[in-house]
């Protein structure tokens, strides 16, 4: 305890010993001169007291952290009446579409919020990790290029996770369909592409955790009433923020061909670099508006192989979407996205960009860019579309592939 006078600081110290033996330390320095001056020698006479005190304090502040955590957990639980109230009981005409662990409805909550569930397969065995995963760090993660999760419900058969209602499906409904893709003017696309290069910046860098999505992809990207990108389905991702663990070799792939980094489908390494892959390709097919896999011939089996060819030869600009034609695009602002795209795909990972540099280069035009290396090419295409990759069977008809989830 301090008594401050006009004589100086006086500390009044109890021993512990007796309940009225005190020490009285007195001083003319300042208070906080003084207290530095009683930690020192506390530290030197105290050693193991003082260990003990510090401790205790960081003992406390665990406990709070995880009691924390544990609240945020039971806030964001729904129950499930209230879901099947809001959901028609997931009804036919509430369906949004159905992604690889299950089923996503339409929802409005009493309160008249627009939701959309995710009901987990009852197949899916690995469903419980995927939901925890997605629970925990989804919920931390808050971001306007995220999609957000409001909630989830675990009950008798029932696994569902309630996010934010994002009003104008995903990006592939827009892209890959002539009359949508209209809509998608270049200012537009380089939204959109700014929005999700800051909301994958943020998984890797900004939040509090660290997170690899491992499946970014055109349908993961959902577009909100302002056509503004939201990232969703962060089901795959790892949570690295306790162990400071970046990057990982896993035997359970999963992702999407055409979008997965060749060392990640190919030995199941992965890294804030794959998600890079990932963007790279989906930029390209932003701005081209083709599809990485689909109806390319057996010469140039992928838009990223088309690409490069075509940037060799000087000739890139055959690459804009015709639908730009005719819209503000000018043709050297397309080249240094195509120029982005093709760093962000480079084979080796070390040359690939951080997202920050990514977002760094796409709002900057002044800044100069290096010359890309050679890309990383998957173009094992056969007949019936599906592929052997190490030891993973993958389907490439745009659908997600692992080697042991149900996709
Ligand atoms: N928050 C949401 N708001 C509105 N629609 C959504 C939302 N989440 C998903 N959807 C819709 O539900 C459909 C299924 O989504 P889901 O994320 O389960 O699968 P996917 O992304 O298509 O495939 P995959 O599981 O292979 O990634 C999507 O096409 C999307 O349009």
């Amino acid at each position: 305890m301090f008594w401050q006078s006009s004589f100086g600081t006086f500390l009044l110290v109890h021993t512990g010993r007796s309940k009225v033996t005190f020490i009285i330390i007195a001083s003319t320095l300042g208070p906080v001169s003084f207290c530095v001056f009683v930690v020192i020698v506390a530290g030197c006479f105290f050693p193991k007291r003082l260990r003990r005190v510090r401790e205790k304090y960081q003992a406390k502040k665990q406990q709070k952290k995880v009691g924390n955590d544990m609240k945020t957990v039971e806030s964001l639980q729904f129950d499930l009446g209230t879901i099947e109230t809001a959901t028609n009981k997931f009804s036919d005409n509430n369906k949004l579409g159905e992604g690889g662990f299950g089923a996503v409805f339409k929802g409005t909550l009493g309160n008249g919020q627009e939701i959309a569930v995710k009901r987990l397969s009852k197949s899916s065995t690995q469903g419980v990790q995927e939901f925890q995963n997605e629970v925990v760090l989804v919920a931390k993660l808050q971001h306007r290029n995220l999609v957000r999760l409001l909630g989830f419900c675990l009950e008798g058969e029932e696994t569902l996770l309630v996010y934010e209602y994002v009003s104008n499906k995903s990006l592939d409904h827009f892209l890959f369909e002539p009359t949508k893709r209209e809509q998608l003017n270049w200012l537009r696309r380089c939204i959109i592409i700014g929005g999700i290069a800051r909301g994958i910046l943020y998984l890797h860098e900004d939040s509090r955790l660290r997170v690899i999505h491992r499946d970014l992809k055109a349908s993961n990207i959902l577009l909100d009433g302002d056509m503004n990108p939201k990232i969703s389905d962060f089901g795959m991702a790892k949570m690295f923020g306790l162990d400071g663990q970046t990057q990982g070799n896993t035997k359970r792939i999963v992702g999407t061909l055409g979008y997965m980094a060749p060392e990640y489908a190919m030995e199941g390494l992965y890294s804030i670099k794959s998600d890079v892959f990932s963007f790279g390709i989906l930029l390209l097919e932003i701005i081209t508006g083709k599809r990485n896999f689909l109806g390319f011939d057996e010469c140039v089996p992928t838009l990223l192989a088309y690409a490069w060819q075509l940037w060799n030869e000087g000739k890139v600009l055959e690459l804009m979407d015709p639908l730009l034609l005719k819209d503000s695009c000018s043709p050297n602002e397309f080249l240094r996205y195509i120029h982005i795209g093709l760093l962000c795909v480079q084979e080796d990972a070390n040359n690939r960009p951080t997202m920050s540099s990514v977002v760094l280069m796409l709002k900057t035009e002044t800044i100069s860019l290096s010359k890309p290396e050679r890309p990383a090419f998957f173009t094992g295409r056969s007949e019936n579309h599906h592929h052997q990759i190490g030891a993973y069977t993958c389907s490439v008809n745009g659908l997600t592939v692992s080697d042991d989830m149900p996709r």
